[in-house]
């Protein structure tokens, strides 16, 4: 999952684009990148590290211009060199930049035919930089001197064409604004908003809504799937549908993990969903275990704390924090490798003995996708004197590998593959274990907005909403991109330090 942002002010955007990025953090802890443009440059300045680590004072001095794109990335395609940090761009038509949140299905034939068909040449492994030179071919083909709406609508209409996959994207067209557009689907979340401002109107696109919030934006709506949104420069507003069979179907793991709860998305109010993903679970343990014996409800921080403390007020049962988490660590579950990922949830969460001594402890978290935070936490409450350890998680057992954005391409890696549900408990050493129903986290996320039909569930259910996922493309990713593949793949050049480019301008 990756944060993306746009902004267009009426004053320096650097600020702001940092700040919403600082917010966006959750979503991608690899790289980061910010560029900007003023009259007739664009500023970039991109790297490997989080948010803070990336933009010195320095940087941010030369980010110009009033109005720019950002994005913190946690890779799904090629690998993690600071080469692949985003925003990417290239100087023609116009001057194009682009920051992605998604995965594109179809990136190998795109790159085949940029090359053969197109005569664009693809610099890196990575499927947003495909995806912005789709974009800039299609542009180029209808393009005039002077640059209108229609013509970004037009290009966008050819990306949905020919692109597959997952993608939430904003761009920066140079002197001419910022767009933003999701896919016919809408798998990835995209809001638009606005803040009214001495000098005018200022617009901002975001992957959650809890950016906008932060830096002093209203939620005006989302972006809704295969539509585009663009600003220009003076500050006019155009959309468009430009896919002609939309179909909204949002990623459900977004409900589940990877958003912060104060954020709305596509109408829900995430915090909402994860109560009554708490709510429903709750009503599974009262229906299949009506007899428990559980003292306590004790969630591991941090995703399941809002299920973890429904659940405990259903069940009539005491909350405690039994795990502190260290606020240094981030998120376990984006990280690269399989081997910092088990070092940091030793380095992250430590028990308070007192909770477990003696107690039938029930613990809570969100999911279980590869067991590593579930097996070192169940050994942690039994080393803290529990006397039973039982283990709810909020979403169902991951099965199936996903491709629209979540890094777990393999099905060897994830605990819940090939494996029943008792097996797994087995695995990951729980005395008993519950799993949430698929039918009822669909409906703990649509509650929040019955106008949505279907979502992507495609991790618990292997239903890939493009259908374009076949075995023979789900064996190809597994083996490019399983933890020991990416290990002999990470390397490439170095990010940019600030980089300023002199590109064309034109009339408006
Ligand atoms: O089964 P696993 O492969 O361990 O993945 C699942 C775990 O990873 C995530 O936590 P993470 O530490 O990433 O973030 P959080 O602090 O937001 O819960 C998620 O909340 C689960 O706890
Ligand atoms: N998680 C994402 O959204 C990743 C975006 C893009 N596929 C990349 O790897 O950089
Ligand atoms: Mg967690």
């Amino acid at each position: 999952m990756c944060g993306i942002i746009g902004i267009l002010g009426k004053s320096p955007a650097n600020q702001a684009l940092y700040d919403g990025l600082l917010v966006l953090q959750h979503r991608g802890q690899d790289a980061a990148g910010i560029l900007t443009c003023d009259d007739n440059r664009i500023h970039l300045r991109k790297d490997n590290g989080q948010v803070r680590d990336v933009f010195q004072e320095r940087h941010m001095l030369g980010l110009k211009g009033n109005m720019g794109i950002g994005h913190v990335r946690y890779p799904t395609a090629g690998c993690d060199s600071p080469a692949e940090a985003q925003p990417f761009y290239v100087n023609s038509p116009y001057g194009l930049a682009l920051a992605h949140n998604g995965n594109l299905t179809n990136a190998d034939q795109l790159k085949d035919e940029l090359y053969r068909e197109d005569l664009r040449h693809i610099n890196t492994d990575s499927d947003s930089e495909i995806l912005l030179n789709v974009f800039a071919h299609e542009l180029q083909a209808v393009a005039k001197l002077r640059l209108a709406p229609e013509h970004i609508f037009k290009a966008v209409s050819a990306v949905h064409r020919r692109c597959r996959g997952a993608y939430a994207v904003t761009m920066l067209v140079t002197g001419f604004g910022i767009l933003a557009y999701r896919d016919p689907w809408g798998i990835r979340p995209l809001v638009y908003g606005k803040r009214e401002t001495d000098q005018g109107t200022e617009y901002m696109f975001a992957s959650e809504s809890v950016a906008l919030d932060v830096v002093g934006f209203d939620l005006v709506r989302d972006v809704a799937p295969g539509e585009c949104i663009m600003v220009d420069v003076n500050g006019q507003v155009h959309s468009q549908q430009c896919a002609e069979k939309p179909i909204h179907a949002p990623c459900i793991f977004e409900f589940v993990y990877f958003a912060r709860p104060d954020s709305m998305m596509d109408g829900i109010y995430v915090h909402k969903t994860r109560l009554r993903m708490g709510e429903r679970l709750a009503g599974k343990i009262k229906r299949v275990w009506p007899d428990h014996d559980i003292d306590v409800v004790i969630p591991i921080p941090d995703t399941s704390r809002t299920a973890a403390l429904q659940m405990a007020y259903e069940l009539d049962l005491p909350y405690r924090e039994g795990f502190i988490k260290n606020r240094y660590i981030g998120r376990t579950f984006i990280m690269p490798g399989q081997a910092e990922r088990k070092k940091s949830v030793r380095q992250k969460l430590n028990a308070i003995d007192v909770e477990f001594r003696r107690k039938n402890v029930l613990l809570v978290d969100d999911s279980i996708v590869r067991g590593t935070t579930s097996k070192q936490i169940i050994q942690m409450a039994r080393d803290a004197g529990a006397r039973k350890v039982y283990f709810a998680s909020a979403a169902p057992p991951v099965r199936f590998p996903n491709v629209y954005g979540i890094d777990m391409p393999s099905r060897q890696e994830l605990i819940g593959h090939n494996r029943t549900e008792a097996q797994i408990a087995e695995a990951i050493g729980a005395d008993k274990l519950i799993y949430q129903d698929l039918e009822d986290l669909i409906e703990a996320a649509r509650e929040g907005n019955p106008k949505i039909q279907k979502f992507d569930a495609s991790c618990f259910n292997g239903e890939y909403i493009t259908g374009d996922v076949t075995p023979a493309y789900l064996d190809r990713v597994e083996n490019q991109r399983n933890d020991s593949a990416k290990n002999t793949r990470s390397g490439g050049q170095s990010g940019n330090d600030l980089v300023t480019a002199e590109v064309l301008t034109f009339p408006r």
